[in-house]
């Protein structure tokens, strides 16, 4: 699907989206409620990925795959890994079969589990043949996802003594693993992390315990895009966030100051009020704790017309495209001036945006819903706009709802 996305009449908003749950917060929390029956999640993500997840976890034989869902493939390679009696084949998307994972199975083997490559060495598909793990301490690399230290924590609690992780090299995305902590904490398994270790300690049972994922901050990045290219004085009012996230994409709210964007938080909501207009100074920005709001913020840098350098980028290569070539290319059609390392991207002040360009989306969510907001500056085309179901998939409604034109 091809869509036409040009300005709304009037680019002064005064208007109220509700976002669904985080997919982050709720992968863990289904991966969490089959370890712990007692658990109860509200707010569930209508996600895809959250989807697949539901649908895997009820697999205890065959083929589970899980498409483009990285959190999935990790977290469940874990599950499947410590359950006897299981013996599951997990793949999923072309794409997924290239995003490695060997990281996550060596260190599983370690902990005593039967999982063998089918294709290529380091990269699923895989065959799990659930056991009984008994080994209850091991050590991996953390500078390539935190996905794979996210997985490992979640079956922990489970493990008969627990789990002692020793983190190797620079930890990255790091408040994805608080965030794994904090879930772990909000249902009693107790946990530390100081320094490169992190102990779980086991637990048999919780008391019946009732869960609100909060609505998802990576999905917000968006509003915040249009709230920063809109006119001064537009209010967006999204729900359900607090000030206290255990998502570290809430971090937007500080870096949308930069842009003249104010984030006002309510009992429930956050109201995005556009204060500034004076174009800020060219900006840098270390997004190793926030990947996912990397092409979000380039974006709106380009539509500002700022020049941003954005480093912490590393570990944009292996996501659902590499996104630092994709974002290149896309921003270069529209007239950019943008060069990226394998860690980092510059993007140079720009006076001129191309209009009427089909924005390629290379089966990226995050590529549809980032380049949207443009279209209060230039029209555009996004290609394969149902790439958004990933995390978001009510997200061309609520472009509709702000009056922005999406056509055919
Ligand atoms: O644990 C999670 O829920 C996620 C961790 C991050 O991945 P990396 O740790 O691979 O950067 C992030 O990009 C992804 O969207 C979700
Ligand atoms: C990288 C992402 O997801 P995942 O790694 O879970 O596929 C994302 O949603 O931006």
């Amino acid at each position: 699907m091809k869509l036409h996305l040009s300005a709304p009449s009037n680019t002064l908003f005064k208007s109220n989206i509700k976002i669904t749950g985080s997919k982050s917060e709720s992968n863990r929390l289904l991966l969490l409620q089959a370890l712990f029956p007692s658990v109860t999640i509200k707010n569930l993500s209508n996600s895809d990925d959250a989807e697949v997840m539901q649908k895997g976890l009820q697999i205890s034989n065959g083929i589970v795959d899980i498409h483009h869902a990285g959190t999935a493939m990790r977290f469940l390679t874990a599950y499947f890994a410590s359950q006897p009696g299981k013996e599951v084949t997990l793949t999923g998307s072309q794409r997924m079969t290239e995003r490695p994972i060997k990281v996550l199975v060596e260190a599983l083997k370690e902990l005593g589990a039967d999982i063998t490559y089918l294709k290529n060495d380091g990269y699923p598909p895989i065959k799990i043949k659930g056991q009984k793990l008994v080994e209850h301490k091991v050590s991996l690399p953390a500078d390539i996802s935190s996905q794979y230290i996210s997985a490992l924590l979640l079956i922990a609690p489970r493990l008969e003594n627990g789990l002692e992780l020793e983190l190797v090299g620079k930890i990255t995305s790091v408040p994805y693993i608080k965030m794994t902590l904090g879930l772990l904490s909000q249902i009693g398994v107790e946990s530390s992390f100081e320094g490169n270790t992190i102990r779980v300690f086991p637990k048999d049972a919780i008391a019946p315990k009732t869960l609100v994922v909060e609505s998802d901050w990576s999905s917000a990045s968006y509003f915040y895009s249009i709230a920063a290219l809109s006119e001064v004085g537009s209010e967006i009012e999204l729900s359900a966030y607090k000030k206290d996230s255990l998502q570290g994409d809430s971090v937007l709210s500080e870096i949308y100051k930069s842009f003249g964007v104010d984030s006002i938080f309510k009992e429930n909501q956050v109201v995005l009020k556009k204060v500034g207009s004076e174009i800020p100074e060219p900006i840098e920005i270390d997004l190793s704790n926030a990947p996912d709001i990397a092409q979000t913020i380039a974006v709106t840098c380009f539509g500002l017309g700022v020049g941003c350098h954005l480093t912490g980028l590393h570990t944009l290569k292996i996501k659902e495209t590499d996104r630092l070539e994709a974002l290149k290319t896309e921003l270069t059609k529209l007239g950019a001036t943008i060069s990226v390392t394998d860690k980092c991207l510059t993007l140079s002040p720009s006076e001129t945006m191309n209009s009427e360009i089909a924005i390629d989306t290379y089966n990226d969510h995050r590529m549809a819903m980032a380049f949207a907001p443009l279209a209060l500056k230039t029209s555009l085309f996004i290609n394969d706009a149902e790439v958004v179901s990933k995390s978001y998939p009510d997200f061309w409604n609520d472009m509709k709802a702000l009056k922005i034109k999406v056509g055919k």
